[in-house]
């Protein structure tokens, strides 16, 4: 994966899928309250980087992003400073204020799948909290329940933490606060993509604080996006079986199928997409910004 060459900025970090740079000062020294988030259009599924990339899918995803901080800021300050990003990345990017980050990821589930399911299967619990027995894959919890996790170092799996781990990192009061948010801005979330034919089943934010104490938390990193949370189809819902994917599913469908020669469990990497899984896969983060928006992309 090549980092772009971006003048004015110097390149920090990168993830699967987006890619985080430094303002750098005419003097030569790196801006240190801002910082550019840039989202690529490199599409993660299976633990595996797809080739080819998704066109547009940075953009659409950046728009969508922008689009529910503004629909949350009732709720939550955020890191959002400007659009007015270079050229090169021009709608996929964003001007950010530097945070210092919690070391908490910030998960709530509003229905039941994937890791959580195990955990309930196993305990008859989520992170501590007691659910209702007969529940299956994809049954909509009571409420929205935190689940939160570790921050892994890269290569390593993030690991579910429980409430005292989250009060010993964060203190019980944040630890409160970042509970009761991710809660809500998921609740949030799902009052409006389910009037827009859009289930979130679950989703990850960030919090950071100003690094001069000032303040309380920032809503930072993306948010409800389909790379941050798992979007399903609310027409096809039906609990007792793995839901549909909204974005990765056509790319996972010719994946698993004889038409693409894959073994999964054989440990090599995926073959390249065909055309009409990207084509097909771009428009459905299309259709899921236009939708949920009600804005043409
Ligand atoms: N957002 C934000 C943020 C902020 N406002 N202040 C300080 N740090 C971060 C920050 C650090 N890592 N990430 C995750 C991340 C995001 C995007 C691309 C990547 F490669 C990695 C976010």
């Amino acid at each position: 994966m090549s980092t772009l060459d971006l003048p004015g900025y110097s390149h920090v970090y990168s993830g699967k899928v987006r890619d985080l740079y430094a303002p750098v000062g005419a003097d030569g020294e790196v801006v240190p309250d801002q910082l550019l988030l840039v989202a690529s259009n490199r599409l993660s599924a299976y633990d595996w980087m797809m080739s080819p990339e998704i066109p547009d899918k940075g953009a659409v995803l950046t728009r969508l992003s922008l689009w529910w901080f503004d629909q949350l800021s009732d709720l939550v300050p955020n890191h959002v400073v400007s659009t007015d990003v270079p050229e090169a990345v021009a709608g996929r990017a964003v001007l950010v204020r530097k945070l210092d980050m919690l070391k908490v990821e910030a998960i709530a589930r509003a229905y039941l799948t994937g890791g959580g399911l195990e955990e309930y299967r196993e305990k008859g619990s989520v992170s501590g909290v007691v659910l209702p027995d007969g529940l299956v894959d994809g049954s909509k919890l009571p409420e929205p329940v935190f689940t939160p996790t570790t921050k892994a170092p890269v290569g390593e799996h993030d690991l579910p933490m429980s409430p005292a781990q989250v009060e010993a990192e964060l203190g019980a009061g944040v630890a409160a606060e970042v509970s009761r948010l991710t809660r809500a801005i998921l609740a949030r979330g799902n009052e409006i993509a389910a009037e827009r034919g859009i289930l979130i089943a679950d989703t990850k934010v960030e919090f950071g604080v100003s690094p001069d104490g000032t303040g309380g938390l920032v809503l930072a990193d993306e948010v409800l996006t389909p790379d941050s949370s798992r979007f399903w189809p609310a027409e096809l819902w039906e609990p007792g079986h793995p839901q549909p994917s909204y974005d990765k599913q056509f790319v996972r469908d010719w994946l698993t199928s004889s038409e693409s020669g894959w073994d999964r469990k054989a440990g090599g990497p995926p073959p390249e997409l065909p055309a009409h899984v990207v084509e097909q896969t771009r428009a459905k983060y299309v259709e899921a910004y236009e939708r949920l928006t009600g804005e043409t992309f």
